[in-house]
């Protein structure tokens, strides 16, 4: 498919919805040259559940391959751990290997050939001799202030934060080298790390990579994505009950465009993954007492509704039907996989039975201040730890204790 797109045609496909890009001299040499395809990787860091709007990633990487490009998937356990120092290791691998089933189960959803898309361990090289050297090279030219700022919009930001949100975007900018690409792909949040990338890359004698970057895109459900808010995301697991529950609060005001999440779920998922099977993007809207809308692009879909032709109500009603059929084929790969049900549980242990015997056992406590301990706010928060937190922090002590028995069952 890809042999017969002219390099003027590939470079059309890789800019494709993006917002921005930096040193396209890099792709605009491998593409005319055409001796070899280019080579792009994007990373995640492996933490909580991916939710749809992994989607967003996964339609750019299917342009990628379509264009003929060779993809790597990085998923940087390391970077999780670094994020979230409250996790042990184990359980950031877990999610990993849980990552890798999403994602590979999201692209199935879209009918992306996978054969040229290769998924990478951070653990499997970050940790070698030549990797950590060249970290403390790194580290002898880049100053604490831009290392800092480089991680602003990335790496959590906390009170008393620890010397591993220093090292998060020293590697991310190392790991271009060590995965051996022209590109490195992601949201416009990362933008201050792949800056840092190429500025100081050529300091320890490596070469600049290019940059692509998707726009930041809203939520689908709710408003602003909230951690506190389980139903702001939608999960890949979600029933359909569910997504059309959450579906139903999505933010989509009549006539508004502008952060919109569900216009654009069509704009960045629908629209594309329809383009990827047909050729040409379709995405019909049915209506109660009219004709359905057929829409072949984003533009006649934002004209519409900012005319109160496409009703929110009518988008919202297409939308959630398009996203259960494409989330039933991830579940279905789900049910048929013993062994990706096998490391969700591992992955993402559930909170509740340790949060019931950590209140029985305080309950005896001989301590006063025990039980109040564990108390949570009615947003979910525990002692000024948001709900996430909290619940990574039940997440990893439950994943914890469940490694060391399987640990002294196998030593037994
Ligand atoms: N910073 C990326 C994750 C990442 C980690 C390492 C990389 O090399 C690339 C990307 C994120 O926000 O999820």
């Amino acid at each position: 498919m890809a042999a017969d797109l002219s390099a003027e045609e590939k470079a059309t496909l890789l800019k494709n919805n993006l917002q921005e890009w930096l040193g396209w001299d890099v792709i605009e040499d491998v593409l005319t040259k055409g001796e070899r395809p280019v080579s792009i990787y994007w990373g995640t860091a492996t933490t909580g559940r991916p939710h749809c709007g992994y989607f967003v990633p996964m339609l750019k990487v299917a342009e990628f391959l379509r264009a003929g490009c060779h993809v790597k998937i990085l998923l940087a356990d390391i970077h999780g751990f670094l994020d979230n120092l409250k996790a042990p290791i184990e359980l950031v691998e877990f999610r990993a290997k849980y990552y890798k089933y999403v994602i590979t189960a999201l692209l199935r959803a879209v009918n992306v050939p996978i054969d040229k898309l290769e998924f990478v361990l951070g653990s499997s090289y970050q940790l070698s001799k030549e990797y950590t050297m060249d970290l403390f090279r790194l580290s002898s030219v880049v100053t604490e202030h831009d290392a800092k700022k480089a991680g602003a919009e990335v790496v959590k930001q906390v009170e008393n934060a620890t010397l591993s949100g220093l090292i998060y975007p020293l590697m991310q900018s190392l790991d271009e080298e060590y995965l051996k690409v022209d590109v490195q792909f992601g949201g416009v949040d990362q933008r201050k790390i792949f800056a840092l990338a190429k500025e100081v890359l050529p300091k320890i004698g490596y070469k600049t990579r290019a940059h692509l970057m998707n726009p930041m895109v809203p939520g689908l459900a709710g408003g602003k994505m909230s951690a506190s808010d389980p139903d702001s995301k939608i999960d890949v697991l979600d029933p359909p009950e569910l997504i059309r529950k959450k579906l139903k609060k999505a933010y989509a005001a009549p006539k508004e465009v502008e952060g919109n999440g569900v216009l654009s779920f069509c704009e960045y998922v629908l629209l594309p993954a329809s383009a990827l099977q047909e050729g040409e993007g379709k995405f019909v809207v049915k209506r109660r007492d009219a004709e359905p809308l057929v829409y072949t692009n984003i533009k006649q879909m934002q004209k519409d509704y900012r005319e109160d032709i496409l009703i929110p109500q009518d988008l919202k009603a297409a939308v959630t039907d398009a996203l259960i059929v494409l989330l039933e084929s991830v579940q279905r790969d789900f049910q048929a996989s013993p062994e990706w049900q096998e490391v969700e549980k591992k992955a993402y242990p559930p909170a509740e039975p340790e949060k019931k015997k950590k209140q029985k056992k305080d309950r005896g406590s001989r301590y006063p201040g025990a039980a109040k301990e564990v108390e949570a706010q009615p947003d979910g928060s525990v002692e000024g730890k948001t709900q996430a937190e909290v619940s990574l922090d039940k997440d990893a002590a439950a994943a914890l204790e469940k490694l060391e028995l399987e640990k002294k069952a196998v030593e037994a």
